[in-house]
């Protein structure tokens, strides 16, 4: 593959309980830098994500690296070099940092613990440390590192930030923004002030179909297509906006 996207989705359907939750998503995200996936609460953000990975029943077709991987499970998905850290984080909270990560060694090629303990050393510090007594903040690190520990060639956040205490919303920023140096990353997000600080391009969903494609700062520069596509009235509009404030807000 050369110059080509890394992922690239077309005309994905999901169905649940008899709702037509995705209705023909179409993006791309290149091989490097922040595609951040927007929209308001409700639109598919998660679900386009899940149908991504396979976690949910859709049609469609998704090419990863230029192979389709539209018909392969999830295992299967993953293993062709997407992290994936869902919106819980997924820890696992009665076991320390360092199995948590430990449990997240994926076969083959040896683990990147150096890489991990450089982006995060707060993890190496924090090693004998049950997850569940971390900080919000800590805990996505820990989600974050474990994606890192594999030899993965894009890594897919969802709402790293949601329910985090605002003075807890800038460790994630930086977070996302030291992994995103090594690793291409698919970011869902509400806060647009984080938005603006890491990523390259946005997508935005609404109603289950993509509204607009484009240059992050192209579309957070415009506050009247933000308010439209977004529903926001603020933009977060100077590029040292502080990524603790400027969450969407649903307007519907
Ligand atoms: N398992 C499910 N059962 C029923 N409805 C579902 C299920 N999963 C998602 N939905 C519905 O699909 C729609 C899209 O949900 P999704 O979680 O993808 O949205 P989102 O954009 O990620 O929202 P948020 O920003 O609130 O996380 C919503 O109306 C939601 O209620």
């Amino acid at each position: 593959m050369t110059g080509g996207p890394l992922l690239d989705a077309a005309d994905l359907h999901v169905w649940i309980e008899g709702s037509h939750i995705l209705q023909g998503v179409t993006f791309s995200t290149p091989a490097t830098g922040v595609t951040a996936l927007l929209g308001r609460n409700g639109v598919g953000k998660t679900t386009t994500v899940k149908a991504l990975l396979g976690l949910v029943p859709r049609t469609g077709r998704v090419e990863f690296a230029g192979t389709e991987i539209t018909t392969h499970p999830t295992h299967a998905i993953v293993a062709r070099g997407i992290g994936y850290v869902p919106e819980d984080r997924g820890v696992f909270s009665a076991l320390t940092v360092a199995e948590n990560l430990r449990l997240a060694e994926r076969r083959p090629g040896a683990p990147r613990y150096d890489l991990v303990h450089e982006l995060f050393p707060e993890l190496r510090a924090r090693a004998a440390q049950p997850a569940g007594t971390l900080s919000g903040g800590q805990q996505q690190m820990l989600a974050i590192g474990r994606a890192l520990l594999n030899d993965n060639r894009l890594l897919i956040v969802d709402e790293p930030t949601k329910g985090l205490a605002p003075r807890v919303v800038r460790e994630v920023a930086d977070a996302v923004a030291v992994a995103a140096e090594r690793v291409p990353v698919l970011l869902v997000e509400q806060n647009l002030a984080l938005v603006r600080r890491v990523a390259d391009q946005a997508v935005v969903l609404d109603a289950g179909r993509v509204t607009h494609t484009g240059p992050a700062l192209d579309l957070l520069d415009d506050p009247d297509r933000v308010r439209a596509l977004l529903g926001v009235s603020r933009t977060s509009a100077g590029p040292a906006a502080d990524p603790t404030h400027d969450r969407q807000v649903d307007t519907a």
